[in-house]
This record gives C-alpha cells, structure tokens and sequence, in this order.
C-alpha cells in the first residue's frame, strides 16, 4: 500500500535524477551520487507526454504549446457533497478574544451574528447548512464593510474564515440587486471577479462560492491553467455572475473576448499580498487595464491574506479608493496560534531519516510535508513510498490531472501523507491535516506562516515541525524567533542565539519586515528591524515562480 499514487510524469520528466545540486533555488537538493530513479506507483496511470505543457507560464494561450486535453471531473452534485464540512474546533471561541484594528474613515459597525448580515432566506439557509453559526472576527468586521461598498484590505490569520468573509457580502448584493440568471451567451459579463494564485485555490474558493450560492439564480464559474481551453470558455458561455480565476487564464478567457467587463462590481484578490509581489503585479495591473475595466472608483475592490508585507501594502493602495478600510485580526503577518510549532536544529544529511522517524511516530496523521523544489519533492515522495509510507506529491512540474488527484488522495485519506512545493502552501483548506512538517524551511517568512496554516484551522489545534539547517536558514533566525513568539511558543535558546548572533551580519531577509500591526496608512508605525527592501520576491521565490499558477 505504500504506492506512490499518481507517479511522476512520463516522458523527459518522468524519472527522478538524484543528482544533488538544484537550479531552483541554489540550495543542494538531497542526496548524492547519480543514481537514476523512475518510479511509477501502483494504480498509477502514465500520462501522455505532455513535456512542458503545462507549465504555468506558458498557459496564457495554448497556441505555444501542445493541445491540454484534461478536463476536471465535475464538481459535486448531492446536497450533501456540496455542503459537506467539518467541525469547528475547541479554540473556534477565542478567536473572539484576537484584538482588532481597523482603520480608515468612518468603518461600519461590526455583525455579531450572522442574522444581523441582513443576508436573505436561501444564502442564510446556506450558512447555516455549512454548518457555520457564528461569524469569525473577519467575517464580523468585514462583511459589514463589503456590504457597505467600501474597498477593503484585510488581513487574519489563516484558517480564521476570510473566503466566506468575501463571498457572503457579494452573493448578498447580487441577491438583493436581483442580478440576472446567467444565460449562455457568446460574451459573459460577470459581476465579480475573484483572482487566487494557485489552481487548486481558485477551485476551492469556486467549490465555496458554489455552496453558498446553492439554489440561487447566481452562477460561478471556475477557470485555470492546465485543463482544456474550449471545455473552460463552453462552461463561461454556459453563464457566470461570479468569475474565479487564476492570473493567466483569466486574461486569457478576457483576451479572447468571452467575458466582458462592464458589468463588473466586484474584484477580489485572495492571497493579494502574493498576488501583487513580483510574480503577479504585471498581471494585475494587465487586469484592471482590461479594457471595459470599470476603474477603481467604479467597482470595489477587495483584499485577503494573512500576510501583508509592508512595501505590498504600499503598492496596493494603487488598486483601491484612497478611503479603503484596513482590516487587521491580530498581528499582520503572524501564525496561526492554534498551531504548535517546533524547530529542530538537523543537518542535510539527517533530515530524511528524521522525517521517517517523524512520520512513523505520527501514524496515520495526515501531514504535509513541505518541500523548497519540485525535484525534492519526487524525490522524498519516492522515497517514502518505498518506506511503505502511502504518500503523494504536489507541485508544479506535475500535470493538472496528477495534481487533482494527488489533492483528492489526501483529502480522502488514501494518502495520508502529502509532499509539497510552495505551490500548496496557501489557502489549501484540507480537513484533519493535523501535521505540517517543512523538511526545508522556506526562505521568506510569510511562506512559512501560511505553510504552517495548513493545520490548526477553524479553531482546531494542529502541529508544524521545521528543520532548520544553520548553514542555509540563519537568515530566517530572526523572523522565526518573532513568529514563534508572537504566537506564544517556546523558542529554542539556540535559534535565539543564531538569531541575535545573525542580527546585522547576515541580516538580510527579504521578508523580515512584516510584523505590521497597523494600516501603512498610519505611518511609521510598522515594527521593523530591518529596512524596507523594494517589493521584489526573495530570490528563491523568484526562481520558483513556475510552481504559481
Ligand atoms: N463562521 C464559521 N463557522 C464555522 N466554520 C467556518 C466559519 N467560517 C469559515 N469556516 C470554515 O473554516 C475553514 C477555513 O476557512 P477559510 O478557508 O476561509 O480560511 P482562510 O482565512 O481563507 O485561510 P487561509 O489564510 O489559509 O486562506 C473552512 O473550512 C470554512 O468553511
């Protein structure tokens, strides 16, 4: 049973050099030697060669590459898949206790409760059939600011509620605004636009608007890279109130004149701090230039994350009216404190033999474990399976297909263990992901806040575990002793001490500066150490942008 699911894709890719070095990020991928691994796992399918096909990058038109035939199976049919959760945990009450800031002009008063939302009959029943009775913090602050029209930058902790925090206000106006029945026509206009960075995310948030939109005439519709063109403007034309996207296809699917924008009053960045770095800010700003864009003081613009590096902070007033309302539960840019956090100082070589050890202590805990490149996560997935672990991999190098069904393996359990680049780090919201494990850390601190959120949500408690290797995560030091702290963990006297000895020496971290407590708005109250670097993604990022859709 302990087959790797899914495999590796065939073709140039489908075998794993084990061959140290790595392009990705300059660190040293693990093991030696040159030796060559192919490993195809039990009830694996071998793919069609598809080679670089499905690269992110190259998705924006599939008029440079081969044909991409996938086609997703559809999404759930039966009440009961569609509203299917789980329960909030033993900690859902003391988000209550979580201080928060908001800040601009005249922000509305908080929702205590769901009825006082205003929301109408089918999207309460919906609430409810979700099995959500009272509103988060985020959801309390910010549902009341969306449905007052105001543009929002908001910022919780992760797992703490912030897609329904979006979607209820919309679906609310839509709603009450009677907007009309989607029906197939050659040009759709939407009324909302949500944009997330990873495939995966945007079909979660897409699975979500769905659900919450049940048995009403408004209609979502979801399209992103890796899965055949036609199949996703066919399901657009169909009709489409809410449109959930990634980056690429998205402009795509505009480009080509299928979706119109004049009737656009909703646009939402889900993960914007990510979705404005380097990565994607040529994107956006490509977004809102989208001719028939209607400008930011003609639409409402909406921001969440859980991390907001200051200089994001900054650049993304560019998208929203100057008097947008800033939103902050809790420290920006801190964990979840639901999730307790271990570093353990290891060396290169031991990391796999802990990682063992780890999981076989754990049992059938399902667990992510958390990878820095594509090329290591074949290989440590490989390498668990042959340990009889049942484990399956995500990441970016894998086909659209694979990587559905790596997710839905975990989800379901088949595979309780999951090996990820950065490419499932955010917003991924998995039930009973007790354990987070970083076999590398990642070099920006934010990744590591949103990795580590994959457990401990909703009020549950979760566990992450991190290696940290001097040689190469000293730069972390400092960020980590702050997270740690902020989330009222121990923290190791020895990373202290890397991390006081580290200070103004090897000081640089791209990401060091996100203990924002407060709206950049307010000036100079940012708590930082270290100056404040251009909104450039930390190298390794850079270079693994592929892994994003
Ligand atoms: N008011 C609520 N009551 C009960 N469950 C809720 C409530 N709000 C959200 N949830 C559930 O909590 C889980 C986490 O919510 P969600 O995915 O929106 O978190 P998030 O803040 O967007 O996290 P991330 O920062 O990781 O993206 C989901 O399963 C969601 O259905």
């Amino acid at each position: 049973r302990g087959g790797f699911r899914g495999g590796f894709r065939s073709g140039s890719r489908g075998g794993f050099r084990d061959g140290g070095g790595d392009e990705e990020t300059g660190k040293r991928g693990f093991g030696r030697g040159g030796d060559i691994f192919i490993f195809i796992g039990r009830n694996e399918e071998v793919f069609s060669k598809v080679s670089t096909a499905d690269k992110e990058n190259q998705e924006a038109s599939e008029n440079t590459g081969p044909k991409v035939v996938y086609v997703p199976p559809p999404p759930p049919e039966e009440e009961s898949s569609i509203f299917s959760h789980y329960a909030t945990g033993i900690n859902f009450d003391k988000y209550d206790d979580i201080l928060v800031d908001v800040s601009g002009s005249n922000p509305p008063k908080a929702i205590m409760t769901f009825d006082e939302a205003g929301l109408c009959d089918s999207l309460r029943k919906n609430v409810t059939k979700s099995g959500y009775v009272k509103p988060t913090p985020v959801q309390k602050h910010g549902i009341p600011i969306i449905s007052a029209g105001r543009d929002l930058m908001a910022c919780a902790q992760t797992g703490s509620g912030k897609t329904a925090a979006f979607l209820l206000p919309i679906l609310q106006r839509l709603m009450a605004d009677g907007v009309a029945a989607s029906k197939f026509s050659e040009v759709q206009e939407p009324e909302a636009i949500i944009v997330a960075p990873t495939r995966e995310l945007i079909n979660q948030i897409y699975l979500e608007a769905r659900k919450f939109a049940y048995g009403t005439c408004v209609r979502p519709v979801v399209v992103y890279g890796g899965i055949n063109t036609g199949y996703t403007i066919r399901e657009v034309l169909k009709g489409c109130n809410i449109l959930c996207g990634t980056p690429g296809r998205l402009l795509d699917i505009i480009g080509r004149g299928k979706v119109g924008l004049s009737k656009l009053r909703y646009l939402v960045l889900d993960e914007a701090d990510r979705m404005l770095d380097m990565g994607f800010e040529p994107d956006m700003r490509k977004l809102v230039g989208s001719p028939g864009m209607p400008s930011k003081e003609d639409r409402q613009t909406l921001m969440f994350s859980a991390t907001y590096p200051e200089d994001i902070q900054r650049m993304a007033a560019d998208f929203l009216k100057v008097d947008y309302i800033f939103l902050a539960v809790g420290v920006v840019g801190g964990a979840c404190s639901d999730v307790e956090q271990t570093i353990i100082q290891v060396d290169q070589y031991s990391k796999r033999d802990q990682l063992l050890e780890l999981l076989r202590s754990t049992g059938n805990e399902r667990t992510m474990v958390f990878v820095e490149t594509k090329r290591s996560a074949d290989f440590i997935a490989t390498f668990l399976c042959q340990e009889k672990i049942s484990t399956t991999s995500i990441h970016g190098d894998r086909e659209q297909r694979e990587r559905e069904k790596a997710l839905s393996d975990f989800r379901t359990g088949q595979c309780p263990v999951l090996v990820a680049t950065s490419v499932a780090a955010r917003g991924l919201d998995i039930e009973q992901v007790q354990h987070v494990v970083n076999f590398d850390l990642p070099s920006s601190i934010d990744e590591y806040v949103h990795r580590i959120g994959r457990t401990g949500r909703c009020g549950n408690i979760g566990r992450a575990v991190s290696f940290f290797i001097p040689e190469s995560d000293t730069p972390l030091a400092r960020s980590l002793v702050k997270v740690l702290s902020g989330a009222q963990q121990e923290v190791p006297k020895w990373l202290e001490e890397i991390a006081f000895s580290a200070h103004g020496t090897t000081g640089f971290n791209p990401r060091g500066k996100v203990f924002a407590s407060t709206d950049t708005r307010k000036g100079g109250s940012f708590k930082t150490d270290e100056p404040a670097q251009a909104s450039a993604p930390s190298p390794a990022v850079a270079a693994d942008d592929e892994e994003w859709e």
